[in-house]
């Protein structure tokens, strides 16, 4: 059962993730310490590399860390075998990717009920149009995914994935293959989903843009979190990744300004 009485949704602490053996090993995350509350809004930023998308596939029990403790919904994740892990991302994770991942042969609607199909549980179909119809959708709902633009087939795929009421939702660049004001329908919705539901979302992006809808944006370089920042807009992350994206970011004016402590990067 979920421990529905801790405040957060998503813990890790002190994780570690090497990838490869010998001369090889590459530390993709190393001793990452982070609790995501529920009901918030988490943008997960850093340059090309920094371990971003190895923090997802980790938090999301889809790659099992080298040391260290994954609790999502209360849920210790090294404690489960490969079918209670599949089981769990079935029923308490929902997933938004860049390329929307939908199922091309299934309307709309149907779409957006497979999670609860696989599941076992029986769709409530006004439900699912009912939501559908809130991401302005209605007149789609029998259609299917290539009848849609980009922006409309990110919005059935956000319907898809909070539909079950996830403990987490995580996004992977959801907003990357769209362009400014399909992008912008998406964040709102995001956003949304957050304020009015209390949905929790962690999303990997980078586009400052993007960041600023989040409640809180967390800082990687190098596998570790370096910074985050509360109540971001667009200028402030774009200045805090400018100076972590530096080629030597171990130096140099800009490294005088808040967030220096992190000076020991490699
Ligand atoms: N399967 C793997 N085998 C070996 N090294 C890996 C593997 N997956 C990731 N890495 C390495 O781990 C580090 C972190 O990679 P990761 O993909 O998590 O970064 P990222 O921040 O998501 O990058 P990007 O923004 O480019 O997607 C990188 O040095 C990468 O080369």
């Amino acid at each position: 059962m979920p421990h529905t009485t801790s405040r957060h949704a998503l813990e890790l602490h002190e994780v570690v993730k090497r990838h490869g053996h010998g001369d090889a090993v590459v530390t993709a995350l190393d001793r990452v310490t982070m609790s995501i509350p529920r009901g918030t809004f988490t943008a997960v930023m850093g340059p090309s590399g920094s371990g971003k998308s190895t923090l997802l596939h980790c938090a999301a029990g889809l790659d099992r860390p080298t040391s260290g403790s994954v609790v999502l919904d209360g849920h210790e994740l090294s404690d489960l075998d490969e079918t209670a892990l599949t089981r769990l991302r079935r029923d308490r994770m929902g997933f938004i990717f860049q390329s929307f991942n939908l199922v091309p042969t299934l309307t709309v609607a149907q779409n957006v009920a497979l999670p609860l199909e696989f599941a076992g549980r029986q769709p409530d179909e006004r439900a699912v149009r009912a939501l559908l119809a809130r991401l302005g959708l209605a007149e789609r709902a029998d259609h299917r995914p290539a009848e849609l633009s980009g922006g409309q087939q990110q919005r059935v795929a956000i319907a898809r994935a909070v539909l079950s009421r996830p403990a987490v939702v995580f996004a992977d660049e959801p907003t990357g293959a769209l362009d400014t004001q399909a992008a912008r329908d998406v964040l709102g919705i995001l956003r949304e989903a957050v304020t009015l539901t209390q949905q929790t979302i962690v999303m990997v992006t980078h586009d400052p843009v993007a960041a600023s809808y989040a409640d809180t944006v967390v800082f990687f370089a190098d596998g570790r979190i370096v910074d985050t920042m509360s109540r971001p807009n667009p200028e402030a992350v774009a200045a805090r990744m400018a100076r972590l994206s530096a080629p030597d970011r171990s130096a140099g004016p800009a490294d005088a300004a808040p967030g220096r402590r992190d000076g020991g990067l490699r």
